[in-house]
């Protein structure tokens, strides 16, 4: 078993699973004084994807599907360690991504050859005493597939109070198709009431002396072919788990299909705020200004929060510490990229394009009656090679060109139109078209 990242040093010790930062608005009962820890097995081949690499380790957004489930673990604060079980092939790949991507409190164990197994490897590793890795046996411990990202902290503390109460917990989910019994010869033998039945899901919880006894009695036969862990608290501890209904969120990466959904959901949630930044405070008749209100009005579903860059960024960095992953630039000195890089320069100083791919649009304003387009573009030349070196670092950096004009009507339908490209720039954060200029 590894420890987590050297020198990623362990954040303070979560304690006892109280309502934390994050769960300040689901506050656990009083009585809930209660040492939780996570099992995640991450040992399997992922067959029915259809590809050579393991789902849990397949790229969405260029990050490994697994670092998303950490992600979500980890922001649940009450929850002390979390055990990963991979391949012994894949324990370096697991420990480099533990390493790039920061995360805390995680241990690395060996998966078995079925996923009853490698459950069973990490239970092994939190009853045992392992001065070394400062892993100490929970009362509670969670068990979640490692490919099942969206798992939100309400339904992780209702399968952990309910298994304090009942020994296990598992969530459910309604029966999408009905449940049918093939007879020998495969024709319908018989078919399940849908309405009486529900799917499980996880996360699951369980009292940790229930999961483990029953994995230490648990049969051959139920280790190399079961696929219930309620069902073997049940068998082998006659604990009846309590059902939980969980959200639709809770699906498991199997299928091909299911990675582009899980890319869509992780694409529409980081696009849901836009930072447009502009230093025209002084000059509220700045064009600038009319983009921001196209921008809040065409994008009604969005959050544009001004930033700007005066003061150090001060603003900025405090926009930047909320999550925001989508700035427009508004550029408005003289010399054509001066807001741009300064931004370009305070995100990079962040860390916030580790987790995430960082939307910058970078907005220039040009009259072409003034000059002609092909001098302005020949000055945005720049860009190209400035998004090649940022891409480096996870920030996809688009360059837009608004036509502006004196006539009402037509700034207006330019605005629209960048303001259309900008949706779409964010939407989609495609890396092919980073160092483009685009013209509204
Ligand atoms: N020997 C195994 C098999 C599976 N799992 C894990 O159990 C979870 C759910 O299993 P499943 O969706 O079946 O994953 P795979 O077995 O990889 O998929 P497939 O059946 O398509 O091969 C996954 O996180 C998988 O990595 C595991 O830890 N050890
Ligand atoms: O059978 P699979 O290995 O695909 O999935 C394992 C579990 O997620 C699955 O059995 C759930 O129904 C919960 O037990």
């Amino acid at each position: 078993m590894e420890p987590g990242p050297p020198g990623g040093g362990r954040p303070h010790e979560p304690g006892p699973f109280l309502s934390g930062p994050r769960g300040a608005d689901l506050a656990a009962p009083a009585s809930s004084l209660s040492v939780v820890a996570a099992v995640l097995p991450a040992g399997g081949c992922g067959e029915r994807m259809g590809v050579p690499t393991p789902k849990q380790f397949c790229p969405i957004l260029e990050r490994p599907l697994i670092s998303y489930t950490l992600q979500a673990l980890e922001r649940v604060c009450w929850i002390k360690d979390i055990v990963v079980a991979v391949t012994g092939e894949n324990i370096e790949a697991m420990k480099s991504i533990i390493q790039k991507y920061q995360h805390k409190r995680i241990s690395v164990v060996e998966a078995g050859m079925t996923r009853h197994r490698s459950i069973f490897n990490g239970l092994k590793a939190l009853a045992e005493e392992q001065p070394n890795l400062q892993l100490s046996k929970p009362e509670v411990v969670i068990i979640h597939d490692a490919v099942r990202p969206f798992v939100e902290e309400d339904v992780l503390l209702k399968v952990v109070t309910a298994a304090k109460e009942h020994g296990a917990a598992g969530a459910v989910r309604p029966l999408v198709s009905t449940v049918i019994g093939p007879s020998a010869d495969g024709c319908l033998d018989h078919s399940l009431e849908r309405a009486r039945h529900r799917a499980s899901e996880m996360p699951q919880a369980f009292l940790f002396d229930v999961i483990y006894k029953a994995y230490q009695q648990c049969s051959d036969y139920d280790l190399e072919f079961g696929t219930e862990c309620l069902q073997l608290a049940l068998k082998y501890c006659h604990t009846k788990a309590k059902l939980v209904e969980g959200s639709p969120d809770l699906w498991k990466v199997t299928y091909k299909r299911d990675l582009y959904a899980a890319e869509s959901i992780i694409k529409e949630r980081i696009s849901q705020v836009i930072c447009i930044v502009m230093d025209t405070k002084e000059n509220k008749e700045h064009v600038g200004h009319l983009l921001e209100e196209v921008l809040k009005s065409e994008l009604n579903h969005v959050k544009i929060t001004p930033g700007t860059l005066c003061h150090a960024g001060k603003g900025l960095q405090q926009i930047i510490l909320e999550q925001c992953y989508n700035f427009v630039c508004v550029n408005v000195m003289s010399s054509d990229f001066q807001e741009t890089q300064k931004l370009l320069s305070l995100l990079e100083e962040s860390n916030l394009s580790i987790l995430y791919p960082v939307v910058v649009v970078s907005v220039h304003f040009f009259d072409f009656k003034l000059v002609p387009l092909s001098q302005k573009m020949e000055n945005l030349m720049w860009i190209r090679e400035f998004a090649k070196e940022v891409k480096k670092r996870n920030i996809l950096l688009y360059g837009l060109l608004i036509c502006y004009s004196q006539d009402e009507q037509k700034l207006q339908e330019s605005l629209r139109q960048g303001t259309i490209i900008i949706a779409a720039l964010i939407k989609e954060r495609n890396s092919g078209l980073v160092g483009q200029l685009l013209v509204a």
